[in-house]
């Protein structure tokens, strides 16, 4: 049986009413939104509103529908044929799903780190400016400055300074990672979506991590998943659990993970089940 006790649950002081946020906290509205892969059904009538420069992690057991959520948010459940989704995400009050969206543009405001990191065959440099070469930018001292800035956001600037130009692929997996994190937020997202993004590393890496997605939240939103609830108690102000498709509950991490209103969430953070 798992016990969690939330190591920095006092950090957590900025309790927000999630059911009462003004437009101007929130960064995304999610509202009765369903999902299908083909016939069956992967999120139910969905409903929670995420707000503005905060940590919030979607928790549940393996195949609940995390990262099926988390990817609607930068629609990239587009690529799956079988995919059909009802319902509303609003980012900065717009509906994603509408049919005139610059799915492009959207990208851009809603950056994605994935589970293992996936930095391009090219050096250190180029993984940094290559969502603002897309943009057309090809100012050297623009370049230069993003990518220190970068750099230094994604806690790697003082590892790397010395050796910009060299392969990425030279870096550890740690590093790697916040390599990815630096060419996700170089092209400055409102979002940031971050998918299981420390389940290939080490616990020093994770750690390292851990502690840059606190930093992070300064300048972005963050949405995680993660099936470490540790992992979740610690980095996160919101916590959403999740079981087959459902939004059980959603709450601050701090009351989510000390007095669960739902046994199911009980359950799960006890370790009856996972
Ligand atoms: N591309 C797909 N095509 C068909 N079914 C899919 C696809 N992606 C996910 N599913 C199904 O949707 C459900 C939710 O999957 P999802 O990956 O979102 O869960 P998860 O909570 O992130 O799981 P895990 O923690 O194991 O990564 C599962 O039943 C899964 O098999």
């Amino acid at each position: 049986m798992i016990s969690v006790t939330p190591k920095n649950l006092s950090a957590h002081n900025v309790k927000l009413d999630l059911n009462n946020l003004s437009p101007e906290q929130v960064a995304l509205e999610i509202k009765n939104l369903d999902l299908y892969y083909g016939n069956k059904q992967a999120l139910q009538n969905i409903s929670m509103s995420i707000p503005k420069g905060q940590v919030t992690a979607f928790i549940g057991p393996s195949g609940c529908g995390k990262s099926t959520l988390l990817r609607c948010i930068n629609r990239m459940n587009d690529l799956v044929d079988s995919c059909k989704i009802t319902g509303q995400i609003k980012l900065n009050g717009e509906n994603i799903f509408h049919r005139h969206t610059d799915v492009a543009a959207l990208r851009r405001k809603v950056g994605m780190v994935f589970q293992r990191p996936n930095p391009f065959p090219k050096s250190i440099y180029e993984n940094v400016v290559y969502g603002l070469r897309i943009t057309g930018e090809n100012n050297r001292r623009v370049l230069d400055e993003a990518v220190e800035t970068s750099l230094r956001s994604a806690a790697l600037w003082n590892e790397v300074k010395d050796r910009l130009h060299e392969s990425a692929l030279g870096l550890s997996g740690g590093q790697q990672q916040r390599l990815v994190i630096a060419r996700a937020i170089a092209i400055e997202p409102e979002v940031l979506l971050l998918d299981e993004p420390t389940s290939a590393l080490d616990p020093i890496s994770t750690l390292t991590i851990e502690e840059l997605i606190n930093d992070l939240k300064q300048q972005f939103t963050v949405v995680i998943v993660t099936h470490n609830m540790q992992q979740a108690a610690r980095v996160s102000d919101q916590t959403a659990f999740m079981y087959m498709g459902d939004l059980i509950e959603y709450s601050d991490t701090n009351t989510l993970f000390t007095t669960p209103r739902q046994k199911k969430t009980e359950d799960y953070i006890t370790g009856r089940y996972g």
